[in-house]
C-alpha cells in the first residue's frame, strides 16, 4: 500500500471516527437535554404539589382550650390515628368538632388539608381533573441559525384535596362529610382499606397513588343532619372509628368563651354560660358553644345589663335557628323564663 493510499485510509478512519464521535456527543447532548427537561418537569411537579398543598384553603387555628375532658377525647383520636384508623367525630352543631379535628391534625406536625363536606361535591372535586391547559415548548439548535420549534399543548391533571393530602401525608380533616352524597365518597373506601386512592380521570399507572404512610384522616358530622341528609355507606362507615361528642361541661365552656371574648370576667363568662346551658336544656333547638361565645360578646360590652337587654340578646343569638317569625315570641317567653329562674 502506497504512502499517500495508507494516509487516505488513516485519514479516511480519523473521519469516519471523528464522525462517530460527533454522532456520540450529539446524541449525548439529545439524552442530557432530555433528562435536564424530565428532572425539571419534575421539579416543577414537585413545586406545584407544595404550592397546591400551600394553596388549599385552611381554617385558620382558633385559640384552643384544652381542660381534662378535652384531653381525654383528643387522645382517644390520637390514639386511633396513630394506629392509621380514620376518626369520624359525632356530634351536635357547635360542640366543638371542627376545633377539636383541627387541633388534633396540627398537632401532628404534618400538612393540614380541609374539605367541607357538600351535597354538590363530586369524586373529582375530591380527587382532581384535567383542568389546565399546559404547553410544552421545544426549542432544538442542533444547527447554527436554524431553530426547529415543537409546542405540544396538553391537558395538565390538577390534584384535589383528597389526592394531595394522600401524596404528601398530609392531615385530612373533611367536615361534615355526610352532606356529601355516598358516591362521591366512594374513592375512601380503597383509601381507608387498601392504601390506595384510584383517580377515575387518570389511565394507566398514573390511575392509583399509593396512600403516603403519615396520611391520616379526621371526618366529622353533625349527628342530627348525619341521620338525615345522605346516609354514608356503612362500607365506609365500617372502616372509621366514630367518636361520639356532646357539649362540653361547664368549666370547659366557660374556659372557652374567655378564650375568645376578650376582657370578659370569669364572672360574667359563668353566668352566660349557665344560661345557655339552661337553655340547651329547655329548648328543642342546639344551643351550641358558639351560642354562648356570640351570646357573651353581646353582653361583653354592656356595664350593668338588665334582664330584658339579656333577654333580646339571647334571642338574637338564638332566632336563625326558629323557623318563622312567629316562633320567635315562643322563643322570647322561654328565654325570660329562664333568666327568671336563674
Ligand atoms: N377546645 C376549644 N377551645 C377553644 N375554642 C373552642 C374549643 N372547642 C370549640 N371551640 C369554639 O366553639 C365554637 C364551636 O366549635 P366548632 O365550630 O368546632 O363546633 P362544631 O361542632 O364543629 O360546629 P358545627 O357543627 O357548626 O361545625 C367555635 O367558635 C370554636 O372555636
Amino acid at each position: 500500500m502506497t504512502n499517500s493510499s495508507r494516509e487516505r485510509k488513516v485519514r479516511g478512519s480519523q473521519i469516519r471516527s471523528s464522525r462517530k464521535n460527533k454522532r456520540q456527543q450529539q446524541s449525548q447532548r439529545r439524552e442530557d437535554k432530555s433528562l435536564d427537561r424530565l428532572e425539571k418537569q419534575r421539579e416543577q411537579s414537585e413545586q406545584r404539589t407544595t404550592t397546591e398543598l400551600d394553596d388549599q384553603f385552611i381554617p385558620e387555628e382558633q385559640p384552643f382550650v384544652e381542660t381534662e375532658v378535652v384531653k381525654q377525647t383528643k387522645d382517644r383520636m390520637a390514639r386511633w390515628l396513630d394506629v392509621e384508623r380514620p376518626v369520624h367525630l359525632v356530634g351536635p352543631t357547635g360542640c366543638g368538632k371542627t376545633a377539636l379535628a383541627m387541633h388534633v391534625a396540627h398537632e401532628r406536625d404534618r400538612p393540614v388539608v380541609w374539605i367541607n363536606g357538600d351535597a354538590e361535591l363530586t369524586t373529582s372535586d375530591l380527587v382532581g381533573e384535567y383542568a389546565e391547559k399546559e404547553r410544552i415548548s421545544e426549542r432544538d439548535k442542533y444547527i447554527h441559525n436554524v431553530v426547529k420549534s415543537k409546542d405540544i399543548i396538553r391537558d395538565r391533571w390538577v390534584d384535589n384535596p383528597l389526592t394531595l393530602a394522600v401524596r404528601e401525608g398530609a392531615i385530612l380533616v373533611y367536615n361534615e362529610f355526610s352532606r356529601t352524597k355516598p358516591v362521591a365518597n366512594n374513592v375512601l373506601l380503597s383509601v381507608f382499606e387498601e392504601g390506595v386512592l384510584e383517580l377515575p380521570g387518570q389511565h394507566g399507572k398514573s390511575r392509583y397513588v399509593d396512600v403516603h404512610p403519615d396520611f391520616r384522616a379526621i371526618l366529622t358530622s353533625n349527628s342530627v343532619e348525619y341521620a338525615g341528609v345522605h346516609e354514608p355507606q356503612d362500607a365506609l362507615l365500617d372502616r372509621l372509628i366514630g367518636i361520639y361528642m356532646d357539649f362540653y361541661d361547664h368549666d370547659t365552656e366557660v374556659e372557652i368563651v374567655c378564650s375568645h371574648v376578650d376582657n370578659i370576667s370569669t364572672e360574667r363568662a359563668e353566668s352566660v354560660v349557665k344560661l345557655m346551658s339552661e337553655l340547651r336544656e329547655r329548648l328543642d333547638i342546639d344551643v351550641g358553644t358558639r351560642a354562648a361565645i356570640m351570646a357573651a360578646e353581646g353582653i361583653e360590652p354592656i356595664d350593668n345589663p338588665d334582664r330584658s337587654t339579656i333577654a333580646a340578646i339571647c334571642v338574637d343569638v338564638l332566632a336563625s335557628k326558629v323557623a318563622q317569625h312567629s316562633e320567635v315570641q315562643t322563643l322570647r317567653d322561654e328565654v325570660e323564663a329562664v333568666i327568671e329562674n336563674i
